[in-house]
């Protein structure tokens, strides 16, 4: 069943926010709060190494070194013991915050110490092979999607919709159809308006856009590259290595 997502009144708040498809502002979000159960490692999956430095590590690397992001404030588990000791942990940047018990809270503890004016770049700390080129492309997006946009991936496959036995009960019409990738990109003010009511309205939100559709606005799609993957079972680890030693050839 495809999640509907009711349209929310628009405020007044809403309306006076201006948005400046060029401000200078842009605040990197990176929830990393997360405790990797899919993975079932040892320690939470953002942790784990990849050619010699954790996956958080890589992540941060690649938006801490982006010339348009100037902050990076990331949400860390409450009982997190690892992230003191990473050498990006004192990077004048970098700002931390204390997550929540799902992503969204995450986000949104992080939101709640981003300056109003300016843009939210929220990035999952889960997805270390992110390029400067894809976040250069979102960036861009904000003349042609001034509401706001996500790195998406176009759907290749046939897809199938499985019954409780495990067997195919549909197929899914793949027309039009997007993998939802991060960063996913808003005015910060709007994003934090509407993930805090959206979810004090009990709405399923797995990622940025949800909200942003739950308030009635239509975040844009920007094409990114399949290489951003999200580390989420142990499969995903030798592939996301891969992918950065390829990146650095
Ligand atoms: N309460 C949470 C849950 C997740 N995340 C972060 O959101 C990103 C994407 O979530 P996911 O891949 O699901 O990570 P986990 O929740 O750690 O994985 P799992 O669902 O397998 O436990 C990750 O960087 C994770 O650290 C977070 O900040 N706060
Ligand atoms: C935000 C996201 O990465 C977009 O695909 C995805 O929704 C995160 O889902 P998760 O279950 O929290 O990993």
């Amino acid at each position: 069943m495809d999640i509907v997502l009711e349209a929310a009144p628009q405020t007044e708040t809403e309306v006076a926010i201006q948005l400046d498809p060029f401000s200078p502002n842009v605040v990197a979000i990176v929830p990393a709060a997360g405790i990797g159960s899919r993975m079932g490692a040892g320690k939470p999956k953002q942790y784990l190494t990849l050619l010699g430095q954790s996956i958080l590590a890589h992540t941060l690397d690649k938006l801490l070194s982006h010339p348009q992001i100037n902050q990076v404030i990331v949400a860390l588990h409450p009982e997190d013991t690892e992230f003191a000791a990473l050498p990006q942990a004192k990077h004048p940047k970098l700002v931390i915050v204390i997550g929540g018990s799902e992503r969204a809270d995450s986000v949104l503890a992080a939101l709640d110490k981003a300056p109003d004016n300016g843009w939210a770049l929220v990035h999952d700390a889960a997805r270390p092979c992110l390029t400067a080129g894809d976040i250069d492309k979102l960036l861009a997006s904000r003349v042609h999607f001034p509401q706001g946009a996500i790195l998406a991936m176009p759907v290749r496959d046939t897809m199938k919709r499985a019954n409780s036995l495990g067997e195919i009960s549909s197929t899914v019409c793949r027309d039009n159809l997007w993998h939802a990738l991060t960063p996913q990109l808003f005015p910060t003010s709007l994003l934090r308006l509407h993930l805090k009511a959206a979810l004090a309205a009990g709405a399923v939100v797995t990622d940025e856009a949800s909200a942003m559709e739950w308030a009635g606005i239509s975040p844009g799609l920007v094409a990114g590259r399949a290489d951003n993957i999200k580390v989420t079972h142990p499969d995903d680890l030798e592939l996301a290595e891969l992918f950065l030693l390829r990146a650095k050839a």
